[in-house]
């Protein structure tokens, strides 16, 4: 890998990763920007756990594309560089990965519900609705949880890179979005105009209902993240459900 090429990757994923809290796309650290350098075999992606006001061009993380070591960087690379790698080799057109936890797009994801295309502004960067994936499994979650989570995606879109390409995102249900594109930027800019829309889709709900049920998200998904952030040894399981089933 060059040093120059990869000096300016590292540049554009941290101008797109400070970009994040700009949008409103994230609370707290509730969000990660990567972007590839496929003749390289490697993709840079912001620390875990890092707020955006600290976070400097020396602390983002490059990751081997192949296996998903560490080839740089002395700061943990995010939770979910699992399922950026996951996107990347999937789908060879991807210059770039982004993940948030955006408030609209994320009730989409929660309520399991595709955002749909209800005007131009979605169409125009979503050739189609944002679609929303299957719960992962209780196996799926059990091991490589954050591998997986890239898999439901491919696996709803077939692996068609074409189908990538056309609609650059999905939601994870029960979690959030992911988007895509040429580069890190643009991948970021898609995350823009999804929650964007997202917001819009809700609205123009609201004045039009659609049926719209949400569901109790499965145990193993809640305890499969409670343990992730709390310890294998944190109470769940047996929490009160949080809404009628
Ligand atoms: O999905 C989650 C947490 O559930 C993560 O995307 C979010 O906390 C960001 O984690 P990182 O700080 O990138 O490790």
């Amino acid at each position: 890998m060059s040093d120059t090429s990869l000096k300016s990757l590292r540049r554009e994923v941290l101008a797109a990763n400070l970009r994040i809290p700009e949008a409103g796309l994230a609370t707290l650290t509730w969000g990660n920007v990567s972007g590839v350098d496929r003749e390289a075999g490697v993709f840079v992606i912001k620390p875990s756990g890092v707020s955006y006001a600290d976070l400097r061009e020396e602390d983002l993380v490059v990751v081997d594309l192949e296996d998903g070591r560490v080839v740089e960087g002395e700061l943990r690379p995010s939770t979910d560089t699992e399922t950026h790698r996951c996107l990347y080799r999937a789908f060879p057109s991807l210059g770039g990965v982004t993940h948030t936890h955006s408030v609209h797009a994320v009730a989409f994801a929660q309520a399991r519900y595709p955002i749909p295309v209800l005007g131009t502004t979605h169409a125009d960067t979503f050739n189609g609705a944002i679609p929303v994936t299957k719960d992962l499994t209780a196996q799926q979650c059990a091991r490589d949880y954050e591998y997986n989570t890239g898999q439901v995606i491919v696996a709803m879109l077939e692996g068609d890179g074409a189908r990538a390409d056309a609609v650059p995102g999905a939601l994870v249900s029960r979690h959030g979005p992911f988007t895509w594109g040429a580069t890190a930027t643009a991948s970021l800019e898609n995350a823009i105009v999804c929650e964007a829309v997202a917001e819009m889709a809700l609205h123009t709900l609201a004045l039009r209902p659609a049926p719209l049920g949400p569901s109790e998200p499965p145990r193993h998904l809640l305890d499969r993240h409670y343990t992730r952030k709390h310890g294998p040894d944190a109470y769940y399981g047996n929490a009160p459900s949080t809404g009628s089933r």
